[in-house]
């Protein structure tokens, strides 16, 4: 079993429960903690005892936060990795491609980056708490690849572009009228309730759920493409003067002032 700092791991009965423990920055990933994720899916997918994954956050009030922005002000990257690269465009073909069930337990905020892991999730369930959004062009960023067009799949592309452009947070209660999620739960019942969809997918065919996945993943995969795309777009726009106003903005807890950046070309 792998050691990490920044997730915790296990595995009761058939399903492995990736944690996202960083609750002081509301689980927001760093480098660090976006290759300890890919090695946590990499082991659950080796694993033949694991029949699906649950991956949530430490903590009541977060789910996952993005990008953490406080590393983000301090060093202008999202910190050391052992690779040399941040491998957020590599975790979200990995949750797509383990050939088994991801459920996202989702028991607080997700908002920028921590969206969009449990967008491409299989399937969310999500505390009554719980909160979602997508904060890029309010703090300097965008995910362009599926954080944006895997999303419209989600739930469409009026509400999907109403997420992008207006940055709000929405509630768990208009998740589910919108398909965001499968299905919302007192937070006590959270895990609990996460553990016995696992359980039920359990006793399910592990080859036709392999299949399954692949050919609904099928219909979207050729998003990978946009997703490299966008996240070399992101590498080059986060240490634009644009970018890091974003950044900036969030960490000293004002306005961003974007008005100078209107551009036609
Ligand atoms: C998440 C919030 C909407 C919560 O608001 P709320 O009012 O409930 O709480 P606070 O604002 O007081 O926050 C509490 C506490 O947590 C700290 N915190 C929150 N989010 C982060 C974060 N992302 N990183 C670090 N720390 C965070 C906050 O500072 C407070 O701490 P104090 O010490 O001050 O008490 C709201 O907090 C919010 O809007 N947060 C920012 C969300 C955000 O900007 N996320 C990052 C978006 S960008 C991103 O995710 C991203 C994804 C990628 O895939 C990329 C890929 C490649 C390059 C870049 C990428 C990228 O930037």
């Amino acid at each position: 079993m792998p050691s990490f700092e920044d997730i915790l791991y296990s595995v009761e009965d058939s399903t492995a429960l990736i944690t996202i423990n960083r609750p002081h920055r509301f689980n927001a990933f760093r480098g660090a903690t976006v290759e300890e994720l890919i090695q946590a899916f990499r082991t659950a997918w080796a694993d033949p005892g694991v029949r699906s994954v649950i991956l949530t956050g430490a903590g009541e009030k977060a789910f996952c936060a993005g990008g953490d922005q406080k590393q983000r002000a301090e060093t202008g990257d999202y910190g050391a990795t052992a690779s040399g690269m941040f491998e957020i465009g590599n975790l979200h073909k990995t949750i797509r491609d383990i050939p088994k069930p991801v459920i996202a337990a989702v028991n607080g905020i997700a908002v920028g980056g921590g969206h969009v892991l449990h967008v491409l999730c299989d399937i969310s369930i999500a505390a009554t708490t719980a909160r979602f959004g997508q904060a890029g062009p309010r703090v300097g960023s965008f995910d362009a690849g599926f954080g944006s067009a895997y999303l419209a799949r989600v739930i469409g592309e009026k509400r999907a572009r109403e997420m992008w452009y207006l940055c709000r947070v929405y509630d768990a209660q208009t998740a589910e009228r919108w398909g965001l999620v499968n299905a919302v739960v007192p937070p006590e019942q959270l895990l609990s309730e996460a553990k016995s969809w696992a359980a039920e997918i359990a006793e399910k065919s592990p080859t036709a759920l392999r299949i399954l996945k692949h050919s609904f993943n099928a219909d979207t995969d050729h998003q990978a493409g946009l997703s490299n795309l966008a996240m070399s777009a992101l590498d080059i726009f986060t240490d634009s003067p644009e970018g890091v106003e974003g950044a900036a903005a969030f960490a000293e807890k004002r306005r961003p002032d974007f008005a100078k950046h209107v551009s036609w070309h």
